[in-house]
Order: structure tokens, then C-alpha cells, then sequence
């Protein structure tokens, strides 16, 4: 279908999950950029433009989207494809999977970058999982919103327009996966989401920002440089990713949620354990026996930032927090890696 909108060319096709496709066709030799949407606060409404906890996420379509932003069309011959549009608490496995062949096969081909709308609650999840399967230098930005569109000062729309710029720059050019939220362009490899509710959430403590978009261009602070431990894994024939669960470590606790993980299916598990990975001594008797049994159990820290250095017992994650780790003993395991090779892909991080 072609249609004319505010002066611009757009057309809508159906694509692989049966959501549409859209692209702004411009005269100008420009990078070609495609926006896969998926979702979030970014693509959220509520009834109130106050109201910025208590509002559906995944509720505007891909096209409300650029329609926010007509200046996109003067950074980038834009194509946008829905691939999802939800929560991004109700992201699984299949739409990761997709969302890493779909910007594998883009950046193969002719466009320049690529974009991801995003929740911000698990957007560091997705961010770090494209960063382990996406091997190619042409930039791949996510991009959220804490603001839901249809607030007074809505974040999502400059955040869109610099991503978008981001993922079009030769100055952007192997730099890793990359998330941009509130003028900041972070690692997807560090970043975290540190606040419930402010614009200013997404921080790397420790290794800080890439670099900070300034009147809409992106200016960076150092020249690229690889995160420790980067490993690549090739989801192209991968259909599914294993169940693996988090614990989460506190005072006088016992082993009764581990076994319930192990039962339920997982086939390994995060314990995200105190200070620098401690819990429990009976705990640790348990992971060991695991271990023996070679069910990885990987040690972050729930203290949200840090090292967890060599432990006597399971799999230490180095600088990786639980999310992350779970992420990498998931891609880890899908791949056909034993107990050896998970410590191996692990020891890179420290
Ligand atoms: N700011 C957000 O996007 C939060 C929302 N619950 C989500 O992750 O989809």
C-alpha cells in the first residue's frame, strides 16, 4: 500500500511476525536507517500527560512514532518494521531471536544502522544478547523512554531522533552495540538501568559513557574501544533459548528456590549473591555439588555494581550482573558449550 502523509512517501507491507512495515522514501543520498520497534513506554499512552508510572507501554504503533518525529526524515531514509509491541517485562526468547537474525540480516545487507524501540526495564537485557550476536561494525542503537508519549515533555521523541542520527554516523562505526536515553550514548555491554522512574536511568558506573549527543550530533569521548571479554555467538540456527533462573541471595536463606529452578526446567542458574558473591555456607555446599553434577551456577553480586572475583564455588561473572549473566550462560549453553567452556566464556569477563 502507498499512501501520502505530511509530504513524505511511506509504504506498508507485511513482514515476518505479520506486524507492518513502513519507510519514508527521500530524494537525498542519505544513510539508510531501519527502526525495529518492539514496543515500551516509548510507544506508551495514558489518559493523564501527567501521569508517568500508570500508562500502557506498547500501545502506539510504529507509525504514531515517526509521525512524532518528521525530522527523522532529514538524518536518514528511515524503514521501520514491528516486530513486537509490548512491555518489555513481556519480551522473550523468540522476539531476541528475531530481533538478532532480522539486524544480522539488515546490516548484511544496505542500511547503515539499525535502531530498536525498547522498554527501559529489560532493555539492557536485549541490549547485551544483541551485543553477543550481532558481529558486524555498522551500529545498532536501542532506544526507550521513561516518559510515556503521551506526557507533557515526552523523552521519547528526541531520544528517537538521536538514535536514529546515532545509528546513521560514520562516527558511530565500531562502537559495540550502543543504547541512547536522555542525550547519553552508553555501551550496551555496561549500561544499566539504576532508577525506577527519572529521564537520567541508563549509567555504567564503573566505565561511564561512550559519549553525549550535543544540538543533535553525536560527539564521543574516546575512539572505540572493545569491552573485556567480548565474546560473539551466531543465533542463525538457533530456535530456542534455555530456561535459566535467577536467585536472589539474603540473610538465613536455604536452597529451597534453587531446587524448584532445577525442577521447573532450568538448566542453569544465576545466583545473585552478596558483596563481592558470598551467601550462605550450606549454599555454597550445594552449588559445589552442582557443579559436580556440571549444572553451571554463576555468582553476580546484587549490589547492582562491582567485581566478583574467583570464588570456591560455581562460575564468578567478573563485572557481568545477574541480567547479563543470564544472558551469556543462556546464549552460552544454546551453542552447545559444556561446564569448561561456560567458566572459559566467564573468565573472559574478569
Ligand atoms: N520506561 C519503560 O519503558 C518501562 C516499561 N515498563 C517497559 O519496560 O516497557
Amino acid at each position: 500500500m502507498k499512501q501520502l502523509c505530511s509530504g513524505i512517501i511511506f509504504s506498508i507491507a507485511a513482514i515476518g511476525l505479520g506486524m507492518p512495515t513502513l519507510t519514508y522514501a527521500n530524494q537525498q543520498p542519505k544513510p539508510n536507517v531501519t527502526i525495529l520497534a518492539t514496543g515500551g513506554t516509548i510507544a506508551g499512552s495514558s489518559k493523564s500527560s501527567t501521569d508517568t508510572t500508570n500508562y500502557a507501554a506498547g500501545s502506539l504503533s510504529i507509525q504514531t512514532l515517526f509521525d512524532a518525529v518528521p525530522n527523522l526524515k532529514e538524518v536518514a531514509n528511515v524503514t521501520g518494521k514491528q516486530i513486537a509491541n509490548v512491555d518489555s517485562n513481556d519480551i522473550t526468547a523468540d522476539i531476541l531471536l528475531t530481533l538478532s537474525k532480522t539486524a544480522n540480516t539488515l546490516l548484511n545487507g544496505d542500511q547503515q544502522g539499525v535502531v530498536i524501540t525498547h522498554g527501559t526495564d529489560t532493555l539492557e537485557e536485549t541490549a547485551f544478547f544483541l551485543s553477543l550476536t550481532i558481529n558486524n561494525k555498522k551500529p545498532v542503537v536501542l532506544v526507550g523512554a521513561m516518559r510515556p508519549a503521551t506526557a507533557i515533555s515526552a523523552d521519547g521523541p528526541m531520544n528517537l531522533f538521536e538514535a536514529v542520527t546515532l545509528a546513521g554516523s560514520k562516527h558511530a562505526v565500531d562502537r559495540g552495540v550502543m543504547v541512547v536515553l536522555n542525550d547519553r550514548i552508553a555501551s550496551a555491554y555496561y549500561v544499566t538501568k539504576t532508577n525506577a522512574v527519572v529521564n537520567d536511568t541508563f549509567k555504567a558506573i564503573e566505565q561511564g559513557y561512550l559519549g553525549l549527543f550535543v544540538n543533535g550530533q553525536p560527539k564521543f569521548f574516546y575512539t572505540p574501544a572493545k569491552p573485556i571479554g567480548q565474546v560473539y555467538f551466531d543465533t542463525s540456527k538457533l530456535k530456542s533459548l534455555p530456561r535459566i533462573d535467577i536467585i536472589y541471595i539474603h540473610q538465613d536463606q536455604d536452597d529451597v528456590l534453587l531446587q524448584a529452578a532445577l525442577k521447573a526446567g532450568a538448566k542453569g542458574i544465576v545466583i545473585d549473591a552478596t558483596g563481592n558473591g558470598n551467601m550462605p555456607k550450606p549454599l555454597e555446599k550445594v552449588v559445589n555439588e552442582l557443579s559436580n553434577k556440571g549444572i553451571p551456577v554463576v555468582i553476580t553480586s546484587r549490589t547492582g555494581s562491582g567485581y566478583v572475583s574467583d570464588k570456591s564455588y560455581g562460575i564468578s561473572s567478573g563485572f557481568l550482573n545477574a541480567q547479563k549473566s543470564r544472558i551469556l550462560l543462556q546464549l552460552a549453553i544454546a551453542t552447545g558449550a559444556n561446564h569448561k567452556q561456560i567458566t572459559e566464556y566467564f573468565d573472559k569477563q574478569r
